[in-house]
């Protein structure tokens, strides 16, 4: 490490209020429109378990796709590998909420990151359970990686996204008629639309994602969540399919895995290293936080923590 981290994550917030505001709060989910779109946080812990924070780390935001994370570890600990019988690893090269390759690929959508595949693996998770019992226990398993009780589901967010999200019924319907989801729509679209509508700050976002840095254990906590082979997989996952068809970029940019909402917030992970998360809500034109990138680059040069060398 060049500088102190604490520095370093305090330089990046202060260059970057002059950008603060660039690119475009989602807004298709009219509970997301409302928020500030000036406010820029970041926290990264390590994996000693230290926290280095700035700007408004500490603000609970909408976690959105980032979500996906914990549902994809989630149902690989229920259905291991038969999970990919329902779901493929490769990256989109499409949009997040594209429909086209599902026809393509009879209903088996992409990758776990992208709207379809998450349904998918909504719908895995959903097995066995009502869905009041697999939304309990998506959110029990958020609030166990980040070792915080307070963390919970904005309803608000979760209504809004019920009663505009078209796009999603439709992606569902379409896997549905594949045979390609076992529940009823409402059911599966209830779970996925909870599960992105958690409200995590960035040091809760990057505790949780803490397991990912440090070979499947957190080390805060002592909890094993998933063994090394597997925590390093799902890192794969995100390095490769994480911002949809800016996963290419974030990788030639940044160099870390990971896993971007349209909430405005990024869970990147720098393996052996330290768990990262930015929150700013203005995305770029793939649905990615703008500055939220921006700081993630400028944090992976300054440290030189990207997987691919300094
Ligand atoms: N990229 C995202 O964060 C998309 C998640 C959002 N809930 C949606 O389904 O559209």
């Amino acid at each position: 490490m060049k500088d102190d981290l604490q520095a370093i994550v305090e330089d990046i917030h202060s260059k970057l209020q002059k950008r603060l505001g660039e690119g475009k709060v989602a807004d298709y989910i009219p509970q997301l429109a409302h928020v500030d779109p000036k406010k820029f946080g970041i926290a990264v812990v390590t994996v000693d378990g230290k926290v280095h924070s700035a700007g408004d780390c500490d603000e609970a935001f909408s976690i959105q796709s980032v979500s996906k994370v914990f549902t994809l570890t989630l149902a690989l600990g229920k259905h291991g590998e038969t999970t990919w019988n329902r779901v493929g690893r490769e990256p989109s090269g499409s949009a997040f909420n594209s429909i086209v390759q599902l026809e393509h690929e009879e209903g088996k959508p992409r990758n776990p990151f992208i709207n379809a595949g998450a349904i998918a693996v909504s719908d895995l998770v959903l097995a066995g359970h009502t869905p009041r019992e697999a939304i309990g226990e998506i959110l029990r398993f958020v609030r166990y990686l980040a070792d915080d009780e307070e963390i919970a589901i904005d309803p608000a967010v979760a209504k809004s996204e019920e009663a505009t999200g078209y796009r999603n019924f439709a992606l569902a319907n379409f896997m549905r008629s594949f045979g390609k989801l076992t529940h009823p729509v409402e059911h599966v679209l209830g779970v996925y639309f909870h599960h992105c509508a958690i409200a995590m700050t960035c040091t809760q976002l990057a505790r949780a994602g803490l397991f990912l840095a440090a070979n499947g254990c957190n080390p805060t906590t002592g909890h094993t969540v998933v063994s090394s082979q597997r925590a390093r997989r799902i890192n794969a996952l995100m390095l490769t399919c994480g911002h949809y068809d800016g996963s290419g970029e974030f990788a030639y940019r940044v160099g870390l895995p990971g896993k971007s909402g349209v909430g405005g917030g990024i869970m990147a992970v720098a393996p052996g290293r330290a768990s990262i998360a930015v929150w700013s809500p203005g995305l770029n034109h793939n649905g990615n936080s703008l500055v939220g990138s921006l700081a993630l680059e400028m944090l992976a040069d300054r440290t030189g923590w990207s997987v691919f060398g300094h």
